[in-house]
């Protein structure tokens, strides 16, 4: 099955949260069910913060490349456009928050659910949260802004 990821072109793929070409990411892959995007990833033993207990600064780049990817694919959506075609429509995260709701058991499957809050302009707000074992443990939100052709700058 397609991810939103495998659309990225070469020269935005090396994000290393979701970036296909960053052996030392996540590489996450994220699809679209319906209205909803969804991410499955399993964390390493190493992914350790209290152990038993997966590290929250994982859990947030989940959030943010999982809101990146799903605030693409909805642009692109909206515009009619189909993923990763030219012009290529670039986001960054603005913004994110993150609430860690339980502690995450460090040693299974996670899955990360989102949806588009809000599509207005340069940006996309969307929210996404944390399953593990079906139980939600974190909840956050991103900002995902169209990145400007001065970006660095
Ligand atoms: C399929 C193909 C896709 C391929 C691409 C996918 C690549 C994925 C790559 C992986 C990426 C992985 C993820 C990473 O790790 S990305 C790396 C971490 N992020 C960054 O480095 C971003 C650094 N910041 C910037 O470059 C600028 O500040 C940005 C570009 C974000 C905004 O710059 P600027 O302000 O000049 O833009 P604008 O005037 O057009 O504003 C646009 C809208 O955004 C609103 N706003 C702005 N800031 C914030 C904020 N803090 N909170 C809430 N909202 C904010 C703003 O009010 C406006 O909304 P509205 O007033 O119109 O309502």
């Amino acid at each position: 099955m397609q991810a939103i990821q495998d659309s990225y072109p070469d020269n935005v793929a090396h994000c290393y949260g979701c970036g296909s070409q960053n052996a030392h990411g996540h590489r996450i892959r994220t699809f679209q069910e319906g209205e909803e995007t969804v991410t499955r990833f399993t964390p390493e033993a190493y992914h350790t913060a209290i152990p038993g207990f997966v590290y929250g600064g994982l859990l947030a780049s989940l959030i943010d490349c999982h809101g990146t990817a799903t605030a693409a694919a909805a642009r692109y959506r909206a515009e009619g456009r189909e993923i990763g075609s030219a012009p290529v429509l670039r986001f960054v995260t603005a913004s994110l928050s993150v609430s860690f709701l339980k502690p995450t058991p460090l040693g299974g499957e996670l899955e990360i659910r989102g949806r588009v809050k809000e599509l207005r302009g340069r940006k996309v707000i969307v929210e996404a949260s944390v399953f593990a074992d079906g139980v939600e443990t974190v909840r956050g939100e991103v900002v995902a802004a169209e990145m400007p052709a001065s970006f660095g700058n």
